[in-house]
């Protein structure tokens, strides 16, 4: 082995090892030279002013914008010069802010139509119905408190369901790493809840990243929190910790 590729390996003890990544927009670093490593079965939550490079790192992270520096490597494999398909593809998942769901099809077409099998709307055409697919259907639709309504359509649903739904469509590709952005925006208190019971029963062998600003959700889900500020950490560690770290306090969390 030479040197390099001893030092692609070090860090497999992570599921996901995040290492200097920088990404500079004309001159800008929007990411600025960010380490930080996820284990499985980790739900960990980045927070941050507006503008700290949240959603930037989840972009890095998924392949939608490309890293001018640094490494990121999941189960040992280094992701930064894959394609977005080659990376959902290894297992890495990410839902949107927005929704992206078939709204004219009912529960179980959307989350049918996400079966990896599948291959989306066209191969979906061609693809038999088997009793496995409809089993995983139902198995994912019971997590996502769906169950009662897979023959709906999707336009139909609450914001909260809608919410729900497109995180199942990710579930039944089985990422072993989900990224969410602001996953209960726009959620009442009651869906929340169950949100955050949904990502609590999900990382049973996945690790899950969530970008949010809803405070008291943080309490609920997070393992661990990173913080950003200015594209850096600027602190890390429990909720406990990280709320009273008067640097914390002072760009974030006094606001
Ligand atoms: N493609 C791009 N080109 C130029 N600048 C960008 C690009 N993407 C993001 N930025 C800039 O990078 C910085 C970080 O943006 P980002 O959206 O990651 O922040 P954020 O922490 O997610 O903020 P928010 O909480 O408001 O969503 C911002 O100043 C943004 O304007």
């Amino acid at each position: 082995m030479n040197a390099q590729s001893t030092q692609e390996y070090t860090n497999n003890d992570y599921l996901l090892s995040v290492e200097h990544l920088t990404v500079s927009f004309d001159g800008f670093k929007a990411v600025n030279d960010l380490t930080f490593y996820v284990d499985t079965g980790e739900i960990r939550v980045i927070i941050g002013p507006n503008g700290a490079g949240k959603t930037t790192v989840l972009d890095l992270l998924c392949g939608k914008t490309r890293a001018t520096e640094g490494s990121v490597k999941f189960k040992g494999r280094e992701l930064t010069h894959m394609r977005e398909d080659q990376i959902v593809h290894a297992g890495v998942g990410r839902k949107f802010q927005n929704p992206s769901i078939y709204e004219d099809l009912t529960v179980f077409e959307n989350l049918e139509i996400s079966y990896p099998r599948g291959h989306g709307v066209f191969g979906s055409l061609f693809f038999q119905r088997g009793a496995e697919v409809i089993d995983r259907v139902r198995e994912v639709a019971e997590m996502i408190f769906l169950a009662d309504h897979l023959d709906q359509k999707a336009a139909t649903l609450s914001h909260g369901q809608k919410q729900w739904l497109e995180i199942g469509m990710l579930l039944i590709q089985e990422p072993e790493l989900l990224m969410l952005d602001e996953p209960v925006a726009g959620m009442s208190v009651a869906e929340r809840r169950k949100t955050a019971e949904l990502l609590h029963t999900i990382t049973e062998g996945r690790s899950v990243i969530v970008i949010e600003h809803d405070m008291g959700f943080v309490e609920d889900i997070a393992h661990k929190v990173t913080v950003l500020h200015q594209g850096k950490i600027l602190a890390e560690g429990s909720m406990e910790k990280v709320k009273s770290d008067p640097a914390v306090i002072d760009v974030y969390l006094g606001h």
